[in-house]
């Protein structure tokens, strides 16, 4: 059995030596050991008493001095090779390597791991040269920039690095993540793409290649809270605009929007944070608690929705610095790299000039980039459950049981069958949802799509939930261990569900795309 999983890189650099295997042979003891692993030549001697997976399994006859290929890449998470190649010494005399590394930057190899119109050789309706242009650039910028910090904060729990963020302003992500639009008109972005033809798809390559990459509470951490708390300033004055968006957008400042409270998720109409108008009319006055709120722990800003009369909301942009905001992590099943808090507003006063739209408008204001939101979480969830199955799948190719590949085995090829199918639907059905954006202004939009996108964001975390289990069930021990080799499959398997909670419950999105086919119907169609 065999895979077409090849990974890449050129481990062994410079002038090193070229050996027999029989020489190699004679180096098989504890002070004195040497492995071969894809004919690179390792040097344990030194690493030996270091080894995580102990010493004595390297000086097991079977492979001290011999060729561990199969073995190690069966039990290391693949960037081990790529990690430790300082101790390789040379590499076996005329042999070539078999087993190929991703090489950070470019497309994957690997069946399935990329979308279908990434793949060589294949088509797209949809992408065009401009598409390609930005998601070779974004590729090497996720892959170089982010994905080395990704990995650490995931664990560790801090928020992404300011650095990395102004670094993402000034390269213009922090701008596109936004969506099309004016904002980016006059711009020359990555892959030289002219903000003008900048469109949803292009959108959607940024919001899959940082899915690709980073684990899944480091990847709100990262502008999540932007890319929800930024909108509703359309619908500000042009001061406030002036003041608020670039900064934002460079990473000099930090935004969150700030919805749900601790008595109300899904059902916004069940808001308690109240603003009331100060006697001289200057200010509100705003008190109550929010809670789950991405990147808030971290905030500057705080779009966010209060009371204003018995059946009004409003949209206020709250300044930290105003005094009377306090924010504290809520541990989560995800990273506290999301910076998810729970706040408390205690009398803040919020001048009146901080309203967006007009009293009244709340409602309005939070719904109006709900489609949007969702759409943005349909691009990350199918392309998060893409990049968990692509790793399992790799390691199903390499891992022996009962002396054959774990893939040899029909059980778990059915399980492939049926995750390969639901991603590659999924894909197809999110990519034709966003040629319709691309086509229809925001009203036909509103009308058209509202449903569609509520039914797809249902299917695709229905699909990460199998996803999720039957990753699992291949991973086996691997899949319920934190970090290292498939930890990917232990994070997923954790917080897949995030997707199928946020910007709207699986049950609630299910039922609006019901309902909105009911509006449709009429006597006469039936
Ligand atoms: C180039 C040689 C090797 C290096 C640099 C190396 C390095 C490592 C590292 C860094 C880990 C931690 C796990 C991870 O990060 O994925 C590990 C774990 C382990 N290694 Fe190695 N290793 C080497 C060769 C081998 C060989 C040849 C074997 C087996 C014959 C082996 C067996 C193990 C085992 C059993 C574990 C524990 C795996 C687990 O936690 O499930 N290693 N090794």
């Amino acid at each position: 059995m065999t895979c077409a999983a090849a990974y890449v890189p050129d481990l062994v650099q410079g002038s090193k030596k070229v050996f027999s295997r029989a020489e190699v042979a004679k180096h098989a003891k504890e002070d004195d050991l040497w492995i071969i692993v894809d004919t690179a030549v390792y040097d344990l001697s030194d690493f030996i008493d270091m080894h995580p997976g102990g010493a004595s399994i390297l000086l097991d006859p079977k492979i001290a001095g011999k060729d561990a290929t199969q073995v190690f890449f069966g039990l290391h998470r693949g960037e081990v090779a790529s990690k430790y190649a300082r101790m390789i010494i040379g590499t076996i005399e005329n042999e070539k390597p078999q087993v190929i590394l991703p090489t950070p930057g470019t497309i994957s190899t690997v069946p399935h791991a990329e979308p279908m119109w990434l793949v060589k050789g294949m088509q797209s309706a949809y992408f065009n040269d401009s598409h390609r242009a930005l998601q070779k650039a974004m590729r090497n910028f996720f892959d170089n920039e982010v994905r080395e910090e990704a990995t650490e904060h995931e664990i560790s729990n801090e928020r992404p690095t300011v650095e990395l963020i102004k670094k993402m302003g000034a390269n213009r992500i922090n701008h596109m993540r936004m969506g099309p639009g004016k904002h980016l008109h006059g711009l020359t972005l990555p892959g030289g793409v002219k903000g003008e033809e900048f469109d949803y798809f292009h959108e959607m390559i940024i919001t899959q290649e940082v899915a690709r990459v980073v684990g899944r509470g480091y990847g709100d951490g990262l502008q999540g809270g932007c890319v929800i708390g930024l909108p509703p300033l359309n619908f500000g004055s042009k001061e406030l605009q002036k003041r608020i968006v670039p900064a934002v957008l460079a990473g000099d400042k930090f935004i969150a929007l700030a919805v749900s409270e601790p008595e109300a998720g899904s059902d916004v109409s069940g808001l308690r944070t109240t603003a009331t108008k100060s006697e001289d009319g200057r200010f509100w006055i705003v008190s109550g608690q929010k809670k789950w709120i991405t990147g808030g722990n971290f905030a500057d800003y705080f779009t966010t929705a209060v009371r204003t009369g018995k059946n009004e909301l409003s949209m206020l942009l709250i300044e930290r610095d105003f005094g009377g905001v306090e924010t504290k992590i809520i541990k989560t099943a995800y990273s506290s790299a999301a910076g998810t808090a729970y706040i408390t507003f205690d009398n803040v006063k919020v001048p009146v000039e901080n309203t967006l739209g007009k009293a009244g408008d709340g409602l309005k204001i939070v719904l109006s980039n709900f489609n949007h939101e969702r759409w943005v979480m349909c691009c990350s969830a199918i392309r998060a459950a893409r990049a968990v199955v692509d790793e399992t799948f790799r390691w199903a190719c390499l891992r022996q049981v009962f002396g054959k590949p774990l893939i040899g085995q029909p059980v778990i090829r059915a399980k492939f069958a049926s995750m390969f199918s639901q991603i590659e639907a999924g894909q197809s059905w999110l990519e034709n949802i966003t040629f319709q954006m691309c086509k229809l202004n925001y009203f036909q939009q509103a009308d058209l799509l509202a449903g569609q996108i509520a039914l797809l964001k249902r299917y695709l975390t229905r699909i990460a939930a199998e996803c999720a289990d039957q990753c699992v069930q291949i991973a086996g021990g691997r899949g319920i261990t934190k970090g290292g080799m498939l930890g990917s499959v232990e994070a997923y398997m954790r917080t897949y569900k995030f997707d199928a909670v946020l910007g709207g419950s699986e049950e609630i999105l299910g039922d609006l795309g019901v309902r909105q086919a009911m509006r449709k119907m009429t006597p006469h169609s039936l």
